[in-house]
């Protein structure tokens, strides 16, 4: 009898959806099956406790941000989504929102969210969501080996980093790299640490401590022996051992637990491990690198953290600074996204008007690159080959954390320009005389190829009033308040700017 061969089975992605309504997971859950394999989850711990149970984390995940104990409230789904990423920082996170809630699915955004879809959604809509997040991701993954890790940036505090990196490079010792969620700590390590060293043709392995569950950090770091604990049939070398003498990659080092911490220690002084279940010492030759978006000084002060440990892993420390530091640095980022996307996905890039581009220039973007990435996959997604003008930008920018942010409380993010009045809005904390704001009429006025005054402070007008009335639900009467203004002047204000183009 003739066999037929085994056609490989293409395994389907995992997608996660967490909603507490069992209405909402069954349906989508239906309805994505045909794409999906598909877990659901109704609450943030009971999904956490199911990540860390999965083989392999979910490739993309829908998430309601209003879950149990606080449904009415949107924290829950924020932490999640930090959560999660923090777990498994590739995976594309779409929020499933109520249409009253734009200005928190904003924030989810800003927290690495790639989109939002307003409830009640059409599935087919959903689904073409999901399916252009996971082609971006597959772009991603190319990029995330070594080889391909470019650190795009020519800024001075950029250019300082980098003059860092390299002194450091070739050396044996561990690096500490800190700096905010999303602004570039893998790509630091893999791509300047590593492949710019001269480990480059030895292994580069990353492990992320937030994303084993802690009872097998010790086996996954160390290794173990046959029958060490139940489900160990076999002998299994660790992450130290397979690193060799290239660099093993700690990230959010700040995760690991206190009691593994010591034995961390202890390679660190003498190189020295043992797998789990056996007596046999061995030798590491592995270039620890570790990366933490906590301030590990405070985890030390709180307990949390060895300091020996600490100091250990800081014999060089280096900083990532965030994107709102990096002026320029945030249009070569654009670009390089953008021209990356477009490539991969064969379609003609988008264009930024210039009132749209002093925007971008002017963004804090809390949420650093990845923030940005994201926000380039959403304009790729609506706008490919079309000019992007301000508002339409705006639309996906979180503009209200942006200004909440104590960093950026002297940066104009709603206002690209200064307007009279515009002081009135405390958060903007603009002022007239400021160096870095005329650096950035200088530079806005030298870059812009059609520049309009009148348009860019038209811009300005429908921002500040925009902020103002979603500050205080949309009542005129207290949003002119905020804005310094009478009612009757802020009704006419907002009719003549209906009538602008
Ligand atoms: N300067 C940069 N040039 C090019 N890509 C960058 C740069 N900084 C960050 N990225 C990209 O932004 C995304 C987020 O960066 P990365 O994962 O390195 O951040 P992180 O600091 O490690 O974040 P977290 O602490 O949340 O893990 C990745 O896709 C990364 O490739």
């Amino acid at each position: 009898m003739l066999e037929t061969p085994e056609r490989p089975t293409q395994q389907k992605p995992l997608l996660l959806i967490v909603d507490d309504d069992p209405l909402i997971t069954d349906t989508l859950g239906y309805s994505m099956q045909q794409a999906f394999e598909v877990i659901a989850s109704h609450s943030r711990t009971h999904c956490m406790q199911l990540m860390r149970e999965l083989r392999r984390p979910p490739e993309a995940a829908l998430i309601d941000l209003g879950l149990p104990p606080q449904p009415h409230r949107p924290d829950e789904g924020f932490a999640l989504i930090g959560e999660l990423l923090q777990n498994s920082p590739e995976m594309k996170i779409v929020v499933l929102s109520g249409q009253s809630d734009d200005s928190n699915a904003r924030h989810a955004r800003t927290i690495g969210a790639v989109d939002f879809v307003p409830k009640p959604c059409d599935p087919g809509d959903l689904l073409e969501t999901l399916r252009r997040a996971l082609t971006f991701r597959a772009v991603e993954a190319s990029q995330r080996t070594a080889a391909n890790a470019v650190l795009i940036g020519d800024s001075a505090p950029m250019q300082r980093l980098r003059i860092q990196l390299r002194q450091v490079a070739n050396s044996p010792f561990p690096v500490l790299i800190e700096g905010e969620s999303g602004s570039g700590k893998e790509i630091v390590a893999s791509g300047c640490l590593h492949w710019d060293s001269r480990r480059r043709e030895r292994p580069f392995l990353a492990i992320n401590c937030a994303a084993i569950s802690p009872t097998l950090v010790e086996p996954t770091l160390f290794g173990h022996a046959r029958g060490a604990f139940t489900g160990a049939a076999t002998a299994k070398a660790g992450y130290f051992e397979d690193a060799g003498d290239g660099t093993l990659f700690l990230d959010e080092i700040g995760e690991l637990p206190l009691e593994l911490q010591a034995k961390l220690l202890r390679v660190l002084e003498n190189g020295e491990y043992q797998r789990v279940g056996e007596t046999q010492k061995r030798l590491s030759r592995a270039r620890i690198v570790a990366a933490s978006n906590r301030d590990l000084r405070s985890e030390v002060r709180a307990g949390r953290f060895r300091a020996d440990l600490y100091h250990r892993l800081s014999v060089f420390s280096v900083s990532v600074p965030p994107l709102r530091e990096l002026g320029n640095d945030r249009l070569l980022l654009l670009d390089h996204f953008r021209q990356l996307y477009a490539a991969q996905t064969q379609q003609a890039p988008f264009r930024l008007d210039a009132a749209a581009e002093s925007l971008w220039l002017d963004y804090p973007f809390p949420g650093n690159v990845r923030e940005l990435r994201n926000i380039v996959i959403r304009l790729m997604a609506r706008h490919a080959g079309a000019q992007v003008s301000a508002s339409e930008l705006e639309s996906e920018l979180d503009l209200i954390a942006a200004t909440d942010s104590k960093e950026t409380a002297r940066a104009p993010v709603l206002a690209p320009l200064p307007v009279a009045g515009a002081t009135a809005l405390p958060a903007s904390g603009y002022d007239v005389g400021e160096p870095q704001a005329l650096a950035g009429a200088l530079r806005r006025l030298q870059q812009a190829e059609a520049f309009s005054l009148d348009h860019l402070l038209a811009d300005v007008e429908r921002n500040y009033i925009d902020a103002a009335l979603k500050l205080v639900n949309g009542n005129v009467s207290q949003a002119a308040r905020l804005l310094g203004l009478n009612r009757t002047t802020l009704y006419n204000r907002m009719e003549s700017l209906a009538k602008e183009p």
